[in-house]
């Protein structure tokens, strides 16, 4: 069945692998955000004819309005932070899905599900810095939240049937480890930012590429875990916390 989608961040990883999964599935585009890279979202604005395109950084939205004057079947263009959560809150698309990072996505998350939209989120940090507001707007609203990032697609979609999900006991993250995984002190000196983006499986942006060589984003992906599926964080296991009252574990394994 064809579905409408609000794609909040098109321009990134997540949003052009999205606008694939998008192409290849006939669906429909109800409204496009970047930031600034104007030349990528006009290709998608040719590609996808979005009704609605909001573009937040205010020099880029001045040039990308010049470059859509005159076009036949232009979008109508919005700006700024409340351009996006304009974007978000309005009436069209079956789900809005949110790739934005950092938490510029925060507000954009809630005004969807404060619209009623049902909220694919991949902008984890929505979660880690506002998982009350956003897992209390979804129960006041009654939408549903759609976890993007895989790990945490992967758990939900097993929690899918209801039998497994009422025996969930533990929840473990893996770490894919980064490039710099299994190296010693000494061989991290010297390494740079440039080394840290090489991710050996992932095609990412660079935010998530960093705090993945970092192990940030396992951390980050603790606490998201935390707010999608309700359980406790666990205790550092190697300091001897039961495991029957920590379910939700950390593992750090490649
Ligand atoms: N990439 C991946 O495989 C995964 C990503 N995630 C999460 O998904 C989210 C997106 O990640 P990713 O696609 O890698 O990131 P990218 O950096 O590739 O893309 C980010 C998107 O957000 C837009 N953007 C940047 N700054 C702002 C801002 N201040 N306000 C509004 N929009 C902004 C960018 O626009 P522009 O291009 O114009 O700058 C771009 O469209 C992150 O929260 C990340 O942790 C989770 C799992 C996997
Ligand atoms: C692709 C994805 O969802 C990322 O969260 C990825 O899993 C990053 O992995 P690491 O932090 O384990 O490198």
């Amino acid at each position: 069945m064809s579905k409408k989608i609000t794609l909040l961040g098109s321009t990134g990883s997540i949003g052009t692998q999205s606008l694939d999964v998008i192409r290849a599935q006939g669906y429909e585009v109800f409204g496009l955000s970047a930031h600034s890279h104007v030349e990528k979202i006009l290709e998608q604005i040719e590609e996808f004819h979005p009704r609605y395109v909001c573009m937040t950084d205010p020099d880029a939205a001045a040039r990308l309005d010049a470059a859509l004057a005159g076009r036949a079947n232009a979008p109508r263009l919005l700006t700024g932070p409340e351009g996006l959560k304009e974007l978000a809150a309005m009436d069209g698309p079956d789900v809005v899905l949110n790739s934005v990072v950092g938490i510029a996505g925060l507000g954009a998350s809630l005004t969807a599900i404060e619209s009623g939209h049902d909220l694919a989120l991949a902008n984890k940090e929505s979660l880690v810095t506002g998982g009350h507001l956003v897992t209390q707007a979804v129960a006041k609203h009654g939408v549903k939240l759609l976890p993007v990032d895989s790990e945490h697609s992967a758990i939900f979609q097993c929690l899918q049937d209801k039998e497994s999900a009422k025996s969930l006991t533990k929840i473990l993250l893996t770490a894919s480890g980064g490039p710099f995984f299994g190296m010693k002190t000494e061989e991290l000196r010297g390494k740079t930012k440039a080394d840290a983006l090489k991710h050996p499986n992932w095609n990412m942006g660079a935010k998530i590429t960093i705090d993945s060589a970092t192990l940030m984003n396992k951390g980050l992906e603790l606490i998201e875990a935390v707010w999608l599926f309700g359980l406790p964080p666990d205790e550092d296991p190697d300091r001897g916390a039961a495991p029957e009252h920590c379910p939700l574990c950390r593992a750090v394994q490649r």
